[in-house]
């Protein structure tokens, strides 16, 4: 297995990166890229006069903009870090201010609607190679990110055909620099399988946390109270940020749609099973969904913490 947690870079592989959104991930990126010298130097830019203090406070930063198309200039690496719904108004923005052979990309939990939202705006000296680090928190903010957030943790790269394989290269030794594994696939199918492995789970957990919260005949302080079950790791994801997933459903409605009808069938299949006090069609299911449990944590994607992401020092 390749070195991973190795020491900084004796030279960065970029001269000057821009982060565009300081949030959980940003700032994440913010902290791995200092600590592993990735790059010579970091522009961070946010449209929020309160996260740019943060940012300046917590010294992420070489320059902090607020305008995207002066903070641009110059970078050889820009990184879109926005709710996806953004990306496509950011890419306009930069879009005059882009240095000749720049590698541009994002980190956005969608590709389809990233791609056809951006892509229109970039020029053709642009490298423009989509992102997605399968790695967070329900955490938001410049005061989440962590350096070791991207850690043997997936980074899907999603390449048009025809891009410069150099540039590809390139990038993926910066995510690899950063901690993470990297895969590659079409944006397609992205989001097919990220519909089903985290935007339906989120919206699971958000609509099941809205319908405990909504009950009559059960306080708010007896859900509380009792929330210590599995209704307590659906609240933890059902606090993920409000901006950032209403972007990727409306940004995702094909993928999720199709998962959702599925998932409602198969809801059906267990809800009869239940009323015809079919237990082996409940004991076979829930068999096999444990052994599912079993194999991602062989696989070491998972440990039994209820985290998905890892915040050393914040727990
Ligand atoms: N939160 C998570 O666990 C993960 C999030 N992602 C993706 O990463 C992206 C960012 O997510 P987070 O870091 O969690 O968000 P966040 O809410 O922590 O940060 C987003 C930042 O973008 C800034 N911003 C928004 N619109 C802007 C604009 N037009 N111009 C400049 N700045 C703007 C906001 O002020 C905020 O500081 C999203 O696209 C999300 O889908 C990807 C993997 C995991
Ligand atoms: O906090 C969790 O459990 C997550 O699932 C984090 C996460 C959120 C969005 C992504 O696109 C990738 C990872």
């Amino acid at each position: 297995m390749p070195e991973r947690l190795g020491d900084p870079l004796e030279t960065p592989l970029f001269e000057r990166v821009a982060i565009i959104g300081i949030g959980l991930i940003g700032s994440s990126i913010a902290h791995a890229v200092r600590q592993k010298n990735l790059a010579g130097s970091i522009v961070a830019i946010d449209r929020d006069t309160e996260v740019a203090a943060r940012v300046d406070a917590l010294g992420l930063a070489d320059a902090i903009f607020s305008d995207v198309a002066e903070g641009v200039k110059g970078c050889d690496l820009v990184i879109l870090c926005v709710p996806v719904g953004a990306c496509g108004p950011v890419a306009k923005q930069m879009a005059a201010s882009l240095r000749e052979g720049v590698i541009v990309t994002d980190v956005g939990s969608v590709k389809g609607a990233v791609v056809a939202s951006m892509e229109p705006h970039l020029p053709a000296h642009a490298h423009f190679i989509p992102g997605h680090p399968v790695a967070g928190t329900e955490q938001s903010g410049p005061d989440a990110g962590f350096a070791t957030l991207f850690h043997e943790r997936w980074c899907i790269l999603t390449p048009a055909y025809g891009v410069d394989p150099a540039a590809v290269a390139r990038l993926q030794e910066f995510w690899e620099g950063m901690g993470a594994r990297i895969e590659f696939m079409s944006a397609p199918h992205h989001d097919l399988v990220l519909a089903i492995t985290s935007h339906v789970p989120h919206l699971i957990a958000y609509n099941i946390v809205g319908t405990a919260a909504d009950l009559e005949q059960v306080t708010q302080s007896e859900v509380i109270k009792f929330s210590a079950g599995g209704f307590r790791d659906f609240t933890r994801i059902a606090a993920s940020d409000p901006t950032m997933w209403r972007d990727v459903f409306l940004n995702n409605k094909e993928a999720v749609l199709e998962m959702i009808s599925r998932f409602n069938e198969d809801l059906a299949a267990l809800a009869r099973a239940i009323r015809w006090d079919d237990g082996d069609a409940l004991y076979d299911l829930f068999s096999r969904t444990r052994s599912i449990r079993r194999s991602i944590i062989d696989l070491g994607q998972e440990t039994d913490a209820p985290d998905f992401g890892r915040r050393p020092g914040k727990d």
